[in-house]
């Protein structure tokens, strides 16, 4: 019912809202462009010939700005291989809705991971980042266990569900595709910019996948 005073209930509710306050708004703004600007100079020049004062001068921020979200050139390069992994279970979350097989799962969410090589600087950065971790001193997330775990449990349910042969190992062929894609992205990359990533990545989706279907 409504209040004492006669203020209408969604008064007092905005009143009592959580949301964030126009300052955390700006201040997440700023953090989000000081990352992507990090990606931006991490993707092109690598780690090690990118600095602080160059992320700052790209955002048209002082470097005391950039500190503020983030303490040193190591922490960027940590949130920016995060924002990598952070993809995939939201990524899988929305095909799960979808309603696929596990397997067609599986063959969507790497799918889509090449489109995200292909347009996403952050991605990019991050797999750059990976390749340069031993002239980064931080702890950079490990790479490919992830994504060999989450295809390792969808090729699991595939074996069960009889999409994929009887005597198929999911973790041996998570690993093959893994393996396959995180070549197959590095040569794109090498040699077309990954501008031919999605025609690079289908051949060896359907050479692997075909190797494994019932
Ligand atoms: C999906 C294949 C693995 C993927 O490819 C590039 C890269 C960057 O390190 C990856 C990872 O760490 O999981």
């Amino acid at each position: 019912s409504a209040p004492p005073d006669g203020t209408p209930l969604f008064t007092v509710k905005q009143a009592g809202r959580r949301g964030p306050t126009p300052q955390q708004d700006r201040a997440a703004r700023t953090k989000s462009q000081v990352l992507t600007a990090a990606a931006e100079l991490f993707a092109t020049n690598g780690f090690r010939h990118t600095s602080v004062k160059d992320v700052a001068e790209r955002v048209e921020m002082t470097k005391g700005a950039v500190y503020f979200h983030y303490p040193n050139k190591e922490a960027l390069a940590v949130a920016v291989v995060e924002h990598l992994y952070a993809k995939w279970p939201l990524l899988l979350e929305e095909i799960r809705e979808g309603g696929m097989s596990s397997l067609e799962t599986a063959a969507v969410m790497l799918d889509r991971a090449a489109l995200a090589f292909r347009d996403d600087v952050v991605v990019q950065a991050a797999a750059r980042l990976q390749l340069e971790r031993p002239h980064i001193e931080a702890e950079l997330p490990t790479p490919y266990v992830d994504w060999t775990l989450l295809l390792t449990e969808l090729l699991s349910a595939a074996r069960d569900e009889g999409q994929i042969k009887a005597d198929t190992d999911p973790a041996a062929a998570a690993r093959a595709l893994v393996a396959g894609f995180f070549g197959m992205q590095h040569i794109s990359d090498v040699l077309q910019h990954r501008a031919d990533i999605v025609d690079r990545w289908q051949e060896v989706r359907d050479l692997l996948i075909s190797a494994i279907r019932a």
